[in-house]
């Protein structure tokens, strides 16, 4: 057990262990990672920043982890150098598919729990995937440093869950880097080595792919049988797509390249090609002479789940912002978008998420790294809706919902895993219950936690579920949830209109029980934004033809002039100059002038927006 040379490329498979580490979000999964590159020496002490495997900046600022990285760091057991393949991975539902990726390219999993909070939702949502995906599990619980620390509370509820001894729990701190040592020496001797069968065609999966501005997209990948060169072509078996190999190599953590990749070894491959989507996670890379006939399982196209239209606040914005879209779908091949026009808000986009966190990051990318100033319109979840005459339209707009003759429309449902204290029980019912959940299943992982599944609505839940039962639960609840399908639902699109135009920017999809609650909250919001005109304006919620809510904005014309009396003419004039400029960032409905600032607001989900935007 001590620090090593690397050994050559090409490392027999029996010398090889690949692991990942798997945690709910913040219970130190990226300083484990950072200690163990320190400990194995592959980091050199002074290149050493707090969470070296998260590059990207928000990914630092947020201290989350978006795109899982890949470490190959020498570890001595037992008088023998092995190479350890670490695959980093995202900690966030709406990037559970790279998760399931990076563990299908690993043989184990440490498995690591915050030994002050315990077992959490995403604990037991990645253990049922490593499960599911037949790795060895090694149980740790992290900041033992901690004086709120309970190892041997956790280490029962954790052997409890995993079915081992309570004494088979290690105790680690990332932080102070007590315990990491045994933990590598642990690594090795549990985990299997990895089994291929090296004279067959060449197998390797992808399971992360990046895009670098100097090289072009990096392509991280496990090889399952035979064994990739950087004399031979290679082809995408989902796309048949043949690329020449430009660089092929290990990442300990800086790139560098290796004369080959052999059964088990896990590496990177450059191409040359620019575009992520050419390269997807979950597909096969094998060899373009006497390459593999059949594809290694698994391989799925991401699918986003929450749509919303992102609109440049300044017009003529539009096209950077298509340039912008452009570039980030390089990096991104979970990102899908097309053009869309409102009334309201002019040209724009509609895009689709794998949820609310991609989302937002995809948006404070546009804003930062291309200065776009950006309205988004209320997020929606994929709809079918099937018509009388037996079509089915599926909608991510609710300014599309079909006017015609609707017989059913059906939503996409979750399985949701909550875990709470038990005292919370009542409160997460409650909620539930609100959000139109069905109760699945409930059990004590101790006498005081309890964790729940339910069925949920995912429009339900994606949007301030999170923060609702945070708030019940005294931020004592975590949740997890995985697409479970569709159902039925009696569903309607609520319009918001101005003087009996439709403003397609505020239509939105919901249950029945719920439409007149949303719409008295636009008309009411709508009301304390938009400033009185020279006429009478009705601001009506409706469904179809009917109006289910209304309010009106009195006439009046606001007179600019009316503090400046006495004779300065210059003044009055700088004034009128003034209110036309205004006048340019208004939008106008049918004939009813709309402040920009009204639309962001009324759009907005945040409480205080109508406040600020009065101001
Ligand atoms: N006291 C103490 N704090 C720790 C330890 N390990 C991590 N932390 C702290 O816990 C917080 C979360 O750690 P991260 O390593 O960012 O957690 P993570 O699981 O990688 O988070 P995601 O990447 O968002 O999933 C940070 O503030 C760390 O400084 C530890 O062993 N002891």
């Amino acid at each position: 057990m001590a620090r090593q040379a690397l050994p050559p490329a090409a490392t027999p498979p029996d010398l090889i262990r690949n692991f990942c580490i798997i945690a709910h979000i913040d219970h130190g999964k990226s300083t484990l990672a950072d200690r163990m590159l320190q400990i194995t020496g592959v980091v050199d002490q002074r290149a050493m920043r707090a969470q070296y495997l998260d590059r990207m900046d928000i990914e630092r600022e947020r201290g989350i982890t978006i795109k899982s990285q890949a470490v190959r760091m020498p570890w001595e057991a037992d008088g023998t150098t092995y190479c350890l393949n670490m695959i980093d991975t995202p900690g966030h539902v709406d990037f559970t598919y790279e998760v399931s990726r990076s563990l299908a390219a690993c043989e184990g999993a440490v498995l690591l729990v915050d030994a002050a909070q315990g077992i959490e939702a995403q604990t037991l949502a990645n253990l049922y995937l490593a499960m599911e995906n037949d790795l060895t599990i090694v149980p740790v619980l992290n900041k033992i440093d901690l004086p709120s620390a309970q190892p041997e509370k956790y280490a029962e509820e954790l052997a409890g869950l995993i079915g081992c001894d309570p004494s088979e729990v290690l105790q680690v701190s990332g932080k102070t880097g007590v315990g990491v040592e045994p933990l590598l020496d642990e690594i090795v001797r549990q985990l299997p080595a990895p089994q291929g069968d090296a004279d067959a065609p060449a197998r390797a999966m992808i399971f992360d792919s990046v895009y670098d501005t100097y090289r072009g997209v990096v392509t991280y990948v496990r090889v399952i049988d035979g064994s990739l060169s950087p004399r031979e072509r290679i082809e995408m078996m989902s796309t048949g797509a043949i690329h020449e190999l430009l660089e092929i190599g290990v990442s300990s953590p800086e790139p560098k390249p290796s004369d080959g990749l052999g059964v088990g070894e896990v590496g990177y491959l450059i191409t040359g090609v620019k575009d992520v989507r050419q390269s997807r996670v979950g597909d096969t890379v094998t060899t373009a002479r006497r390459g593999a006939t059949t594809a290694l399982g698994g391989y799925r196209d991401p699918k986003p789940m929450v749509y919303s239209g992102l609109y440049p606040i300044d017009g003529s914005d539009y096209p950077i912002l298509r340039d912008a879209l452009d570039k980030l779908k390089l990096n991104d091949a979970a990102l899908v978008y097309e053009p869309e026009t409102s009334v309201a808000l002019g040209f724009g986009f509609r895009i689709g998420f794998l949820g609310m966190l991609h989302l937002e990051i995809v948006r404070e990318r546009l804003e930062r790294e291309f200065d776009l100033d950006l309205i988004s319109t209320l997020p929606s979840v994929v709809y079918d809706v099937r018509l009388d005459d037996g079509q089915t339209v599926t909608v991510t707009n609710p300014s599309e919902f079909p006017d015609g003759k609707v017989s059913a429309i059906t939503e996409p449902v979750v399985r949701g895993t909550i875990l709470a204290p038990s005292e919370f029980i009542g409160a997460v019912m409650e909620l539930c219950q609100s959000r139109r959940g069905t109760l699945r299943g409930m059990d004590y992982l101790s006498p005081e936690r309890v964790e729940m599944r339910y069925t949920l609505p995912l429009a339900e839940i994606v949007f301030d579920f999170f923060d609702a039962l945070k708030s019940k639960t005294r931020g004592y609840a975590s949740l997890d949830y995985e697409p479970d399908g569709e159902q039925e639902a009696d569903l309607v699109k609520v319009d918001v209109l101005l003087q009996g135009d439709k403003v397609d920017a505020f239509s939105n999809i919901v249950h029945r029980d719920k439409a007149y609650a949303y719409g008295v909250s636009m008309a009411t919001k709508l009301k304390e934004l938009i400033p009185r005109q020279q006429f009478e304006v009705p601001i009506q919620a409706a469904i179809g033809t009917r109006v289910i809510a209304r309010e009106n904005i009195r006439a009046i014309r606001k007179d600019v002039l009316a503090k400046c009396y006495g004779g300065d003419i210059s003044r009055k004039r700088k004034l009128l100059e003034k209110q036309k400029e205004g006048k340019k960032r208004m939008k106008m409905v049918g004939s009813v002038e709309v402040p920009q600032e009204a639309f962001i607001a009324a759009l907005s989900q945040d409480t205080g927006a109508v406040e600020k935007a009065k101001k």
